[in-house]
């Protein structure tokens, strides 16, 4: 089989550096902390494998060889998607092996929002645990409330599996389609409930977003948006933080309209020294890890060698992300 030229623009674990080895001729170098080396590789790499860095038209127009771009994400907002379609650039992502890691996140956002996990294990580091705890540190329960989530994918439906059978909790949710649970989603048959999204606004105790960024859904969760949400409410965003409007929430957060925040993602990452939401007392911000457990990057690297693999041999593809519509 003809070896063809990889470049992985971000570091994959080594036993999976080694099976593109095996059969290619790999060169690592970091989009973001290596850019000479990966401007270098460029012109002749046939495929990438890597996530975190933007490939742009203006990436593509000095990688004139390329076949196949392996995302070791299952989120496609990095690429151009359009470009790549009209160039014949197949794109491939790493769907559904990171869900069930990605909604224990959110739910660590969930109880940690709810209960003031942060703020009150910083109380005993700090040496003010100073009397019993009264009303002043107590929390809001999870178990019993209403989840609105916005976007009912993989990862929402996993979100919801915990909500609904875990944590007895109703779930509303707002998709463009409805799902059909009898068929995708049995166990939360009788448990979820498409919803108008005012309704899962003015309902919800927790409105959890995990959707995609894409031209439908970026600044989403605007003032307006906000604004419909329960007194007292917490956000939560596993999803894209550019689906939000950072001010908006701010302002939100800062009128007690909305009682806390959880954010795993901003529109700018790494989150800025100056964003008000670094240190905002209630919002808990997690520097985007919904899916970075040892076992699930491993799992994803996994998929993603599995992808271009089989892309660069023209095999059928495992996880092939539909450019058609782009
Ligand atoms: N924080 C982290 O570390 C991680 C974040 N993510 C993010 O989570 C996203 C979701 O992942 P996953 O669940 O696998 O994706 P899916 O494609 O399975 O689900 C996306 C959901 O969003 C809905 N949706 C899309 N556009 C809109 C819209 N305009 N209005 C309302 N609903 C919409 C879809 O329904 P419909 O099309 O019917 O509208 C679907 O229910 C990823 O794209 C990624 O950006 C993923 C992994 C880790
Ligand atoms: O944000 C992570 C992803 O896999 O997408």
């Amino acid at each position: 089989m003809t070896r063809k030229n990889i470049l992985v623009f971000r570091e994959i674990p080594a036993d999976q550096l080694s099976r593109l080895q095996a059969e290619h001729s790999v060169t690592v170098a970091d989009a973001k902390t290596d850019r000479a080396a990966f401007d270098a590789a460029l012109p002749t790499a046939q495929g990438l494998i890597g996530s975190s860095f933007t490939i742009d038209a203006a990436v593509l127009d000095r990688a004139p060889k390329l076949e196949a771009i392996s995302s070791v994400s299952v989120g496609v907002d990095n690429y151009a998607l359009g470009e790549l379609h009209r160039r014949g650039i197949m794109l491939c992502h790493t769907p559904g092996v990171l869900d069930e890691t990605v909604a224990d996140t959110v739910f660590a956002l969930l109880m940690a929002t709810s209960r003031r996990v942060v703020e009150l294990a910083n109380m005993v580091r700090e040496g003010r645990w100073a009397k019993n705890i009264d009303d002043e540190h107590f929390g809001f329960d999870v178990h019993g409330k209403t989840l609105g989530l916005l976007g009912f994918g993989r990862i929402g439906q996993a979100i919801a599996r915990r909500a609904a059978l875990g944590f007895g909790m109703p779930v509303l949710y707002h998709s463009r389609r409805p799902v059909d649970l009898a068929s995708q989603a049995p166990q939360l048959q009788g448990h979820a409930l498409h919803t108008p999204l005012p309704n899962l606004l003015s309902q919800s105790d927790f409105v959890v977003a995990m959707l995609p960024l894409s031209d439908s859904t970026r600044g989403m969760i605007n003032a307006q948006l906000l604004s419909q949400m329960k007194p007292g409410a917490v956000f939560i965003n596993g999803g894209r933080g550019a689906t939000v409007d950072e001010a908006a929430l701010l302002a939100a957060l800062d009128s007690g309209h909305l009682r806390a925040a959880g954010l795993d993602v901003f529109a700018k990452e790494p989150l800025p020294l100056d964003s008000p939401l670094r240190t905002h007392p209630r919002v808990t911000p997690l520097p985007h890890i919904g899916s970075a457990t040892h076992e699930t990057r491993h799992d994803m690297a996994r998929l993603a060698v599995d992808n271009l693999l089989a892309a660069l041999a023209g095999r059928p593809v495992p996880a092939q992300y539909d450019l058609s519509a782009a």
